[in-house]
């Protein structure tokens, strides 16, 4: 999948990630009320406003881009209809041909992660039947039960040529409370970034490792650190657009083939058609705000890129 993952991005030259994270809120009233007229103000209206909040947007940008990235807090706050909204999305995005990076965060001992590995990534026997149960190409993994958390998501990975991301340096402000605390006299995510690229060295594709990394946007000079401690590591950005990261702060995540980063913006795109610069097309044209907000940000990177 890591594969496929950089063959798209060449191909769009479109660095991007869009981010399916859909609060209720920016869901436009006419979709919010259909569905509502259909399912009534039930937990099955809201899981069936955010699908089609979702499906009307990923036909807008499908073709500029090669991932997206549904965040499961997003569907599971509407409880199983959420969940099953999440499925559908997921399917659906792989219909279109993108890559599909679950940002579920997970991580546990050893049997649990199994057990999310396989849900996410993997497939369950039941019977004389296999299922996929979510499916997903990749899934986020939070490393800070060690290898025993991370190990079950790898072997899943090699099985099913999927992926993960290790979070190793979070893009929200707090994340130094622990990720930068020293440790002879080096910083707690350098430690884990070097347990990334030593699990990844057993996970190649043809250029890259299927185990990525996470490193915000919103630390650009630990992205510069980070790119040389995984030389072979995907790194996913998140923190761009409503969180403040901006494409100059983000060449240094990249290598000098042009490749191995991919930029995540969720709110700053799905939600463009609130913001004053795509006000234009309204909440009727949501979709088309979306596609417009992912080519300003498409030039953004590419501008970087260029000057780097
Ligand atoms: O370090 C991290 C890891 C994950 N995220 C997730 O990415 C998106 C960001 O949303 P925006 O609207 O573009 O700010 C969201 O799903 C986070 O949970 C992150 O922001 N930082």
């Amino acid at each position: 999948m890591i594969n496929k993952l950089v063959e798209k991005i060449r191909k769009t030259g479109a660095p991007i990630v869009v981010g399916l994270d859909p609060m209720l809120a920016y869901v436009p009233d006419h979709v919010q009320q259909k569905a509502f007229a259909e399912f009534g103000e039930t937990l099955e209206g809201a899981a069936e406003a955010i699908w089609q909040f979702n499906k009307e947007i990923v036909d807008h940008v499908c073709d500029l881009v090669p991932a997206v990235k549904p965040q499961i807090a997003m569907y599971e706050q509407f409880g199983v209809p959420g969940l099953a909204a999440f499925k559908k999305t997921v399917d659906y995005c792989k219909s279109k041909d993108l890559v599909v990076i679950g940002d579920i965060k997970r991580g546990d001992i050893g049997s649990t992660s199994a057990a999310y590995a396989i849900g996410h990534l993997g497939k369950i026997r039941v019977g004389s039947k296999e299922y996929v149960p979510f499916d997903e190409d990749f899934a986020t993994v939070n490393p800070y039960l060690g290898s025993d958390g991370v190990n079950p998501f790898i072997k899943v990975c090699q099985e099913e040529k999927k992926g993960i991301f290790v979070l190793v340096k979070t893009s929200n402000p707090s994340s130094g409370e622990f990720q930068d605390r020293l440790i002879l006299e080096r910083p707690l995510y350098e430690y884990v970034g070097e347990k990334v690229a030593e699990w990844g060295a057993q996970c190649m594709g043809e250029d890259y490792s299927y185990v990525g990394a996470v490193v915000g946007a919103t630390y650009p000079e630990i992205g510069k650190v980070m790119r040389k401690v995984m030389p072979k590591a995907y790194i996913l950005v998140p923190g761009y657009g409503a969180q403040g990261g901006q494409g100059k702060d983000l060449a240094h995540f990249f290598n000098e083939d042009g490749l191995g980063a991919i930029v995540n913006s969720s709110r700053g795109i799905i939600a463009a058609y609130k913001q004053e610069a795509y006000a234009r097309f309204g909440a009727e044209h949501f979709g088309e705000a979306s596609r417009a907000a992912v080519e300003a940000m498409r030039n953004d990177i590419r501008s970087a890129l260029d000057q780097k």
